[in-house]
């Protein structure tokens, strides 16, 4: 098959490199173009096209021997490109998806790949085994570059600003990288994520989701839904707009969305311009983006000027952490941290800007799109229902349940798995500032940076159960994170390769079906992996579980239309969004319904 690929891409460039060069001749022939001008372009045609003949030979080769050999740890082959220096820019930029699945698979499988970008390799890695390595290596971290890449381009980081992050190669962990030298105040980098896990990954967690719960309630509410059908345009954005209210609220309290009542309106505006910024647009030739980032950037700082007039240490609530003006601990603490290291206030809103969009930006289109695939399936909503009704038999009930009472309903939990497993296309980016690292047989050289897209490994059915095509990769299947007692080809992975990959058995679950990750590390990898992963997932998680059972317990819906096509237009950039307007109607169950 590999060897096939190879002879019809071998004969595309063949047959590119015969009709280029009739067309030159016929150029030369109607145009009056010197000789020597045209024999000049005939040579540099010639020459790019063998050498990328000669490098897609030597790719072909290096990797047989390379999947085949185990010797020590060295460098992924190289992909081949047609132009030197630009590399691969052209084709991943023009179409990342189909891109990134060439370089990260060979011969039906999974790999690890060198790709010469912009005169620097980007090292891809794809294959399980390898990205096992890279959760449990202790010198990766997200690449700095990478952080002041999205603080520069998506959120408006001024210069003087950047400069802090571009002087800090310490790490994110309490002790800094062997061989960097920045002293404590300005370790940037370390003090974020310190922040990220104590506020996100401890107690806190729970009041943040407590606070989720509660705004989430009072955006229905104020949408005045009742008993009787009302017609809604677009499903998802109705959803999509009152849950990123809600966790907006949650983390960066009311007065924000109180002073600026289109905030969130701004932000999914701004949401939709994300792929002109990150491609790196500039202000002059398309200044919509900029504008749209710098109107929410303004509304950030009003904020701030008045939770500074309003807030005493009397506000805090009695959790420790809420408060009406600044929201949580987190950004009292980043206010604090952050401008005492020397951050102003266009330092800081570009900062919190980055972290309300990272926030919501892939929490909100799950959770829309989960119900999206509840709401099409009447069999799958009746199951989810009495899942959720026998577990919590009251709207009330549910909305006192605390987040392991949920993770403990395995349809529920599948449904959040499976959505993110189908949806999540994002790139993640990790690399090792102060020294090689070696993962396995490859090797990741020092500062440079190492990437993956969790489409290749989240739709990799060499591994991942179909139960024999019934239940294709491409497709949603809820129960597929679902293991059944009494059938051996449940589970999320391949019968064939269970006993393998899983080495605690879930059997520990007796006669009950129940949801499953063991051994899907490497494989469901939305989060990223490892010291680089998401700071944000256990909240993510709580508000995807909490408002997908929220809707079904509170909530009757007919989708007036069958279609659920995600775009690719934001491929990399995290969970997509439809591609179309879901016009639906809703309405509000009684304990009538129920
Ligand atoms: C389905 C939901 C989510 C997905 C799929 C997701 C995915 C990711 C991924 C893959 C990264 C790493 C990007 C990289 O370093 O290359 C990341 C970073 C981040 N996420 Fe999430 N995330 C989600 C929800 C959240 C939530 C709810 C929050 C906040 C409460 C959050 C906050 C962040 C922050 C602040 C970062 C940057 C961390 C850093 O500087 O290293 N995320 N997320």
């Amino acid at each position: 098959m590999a060897l096939l690929d190879e002879c019809l891409a071998l004969a595309r460039v063949a047959g590119f490199y015969y009709i280029t060069r009739k067309l030159i001749a016929i150029g030369l022939a109607t145009a009056n173009v010197s000789f020597t001008t045209l024999a000049v372009a005939l040579s540099c045609i010639n020459a790019l096209l063998l050498n990328y003949v000669w490098e897609r030979r030597s790719y072909g080769r290096s990797r047989r021997t390379h999947d085949e050999s185990d010797q020590g740890p060295r460098l992924p082959p190289r992909y081949p490109c047609m132009i030197p220096f630009l590399g691969n820019v052209i084709p991943f930029l023009a179409d990342s998806a189909n891109s990134i699945r060439k370089a990260g698979s060979y011969a039906g499988n999974l790999v690890t790949t060198r790709v010469p970008f912009l005169g620097k390799d980007v090292y891809l890695i794809h294959d399980r085994e390898t990205i096992r390595k890279v959760i449990k290596h202790q010198t990766l971290s997200s690449p700095m570059d990478l952080y002041i890449f999205s603080l520069k381009y998506m959120f408006g980081m001024p210069k003087r600003g950047l400069d802090a992050y571009r002087k800090d190669d310490s790490g994110p962990l309490s002790k800094p990288y062997h061989g960097s030298n920045v002293a404590p105040q300005d370790r940037i980098d370390y003090m974020l994520h310190e922040n990220f896990i104590r506020q996100w990954s401890g107690p806190h967690h729970s009041t943040t989701t407590q606070r989720f719960k509660r705004a989430l309630v009072a955006r229905f509410d104020s949408v005045g839904l009742d008993n009787q059908w009302e017609p809604v345009d677009d499903l998802y954005d109705m959803m999509a707009k009152r849950v990123s209210a809600a966790l907006t609220e949650s983390i960066f309290g009311p007065s924000l969305l109180r002073l600026n009542p289109n905030f969130i309106d701004d932000l999914w505006k701004y949401d939709d311009v994300v792929p002109y910024l990150v491609r790196g647009f500039p202000r002059w030739l398309m200044p919509a983006p900029y504008r749209i980032r710098d109107q929410l950037r303004g509304q950030i700082e009003k904020w701030y000027a008045y939770a500074r007039e309003n807030f005493t240490a009397d506000s805090i609530e009695a959790d420790g952490d809420g408060d009406p003006y600044w929201g949580s601990e987190f950004v009292r603490h980043f206010q604090k941290m952050l401008s005492e290291s020397g951050h102003d206030d266009a330092m800081l809103s570009a900062q919190d800007f980055g972290t309300i969009w990272a926030a919501g930006s892939n929490t909100v289109p799950s959770v829309s799109i989960a119900c999206l695939h509840i709401f099409r399936d009447p069999v799958l909503l009746q199951r989810l229902r009495s899942e959720i009704d026998e577990a919590f038999p009251t709207a009330e009930s549910l909305a006192s349940a605390s987040h392991q009472q949920l993770q403990k309903l395995p349809l529920l939990c599948s449904i959040f798995a499976e959505t993110l497993r189908l949806h999540t296309k994002v790139f993640f980016g990790f690399s090792s500032p102060h020294e090689d690292a070696i993962l396995g047989r490859y090797q990741l050289p020092k500062a440079q940076l190492g990437l993956w897209n969790s489409d290749l490994p989240h739709n990799d059915d060499t591994f991942w159960n179909t139960k024999g095509g019934q239940h294709p990769i491409k497709m949603f299947w809820a129960d597929r994170f679902i293991v059944y007692p009494n059938d051996p080809e449940s589970g999320p992975i391949r019968a064939d390769l269970r006993k393998r990959e899983v080495k605690v058995a879930d059997e520990k679950n007796g006669s009950k079906p129940a949801f499953t990750t063991e051994g899907l590390d490497g494989a469901w990898v939305p989060y990223g992996a490892g010291i680089p992963i998401c700071p944000g997932r256990l909240i993510s998680k709580n508000v995807i579980l909490h408002t997908t059972a929220f809707m079904v317990k509170n909530f009757d819906v007919e989708l007036l239309t069958n279609r659920l096509e995600i775009s690719n237009w934001r491929y990399g950039l995290g969970v997509g969004r439809p591609a179309h307007v879901v016009p639906a109607r809703i309405k509000r169950r009684t304990e009538k319904d129920g």
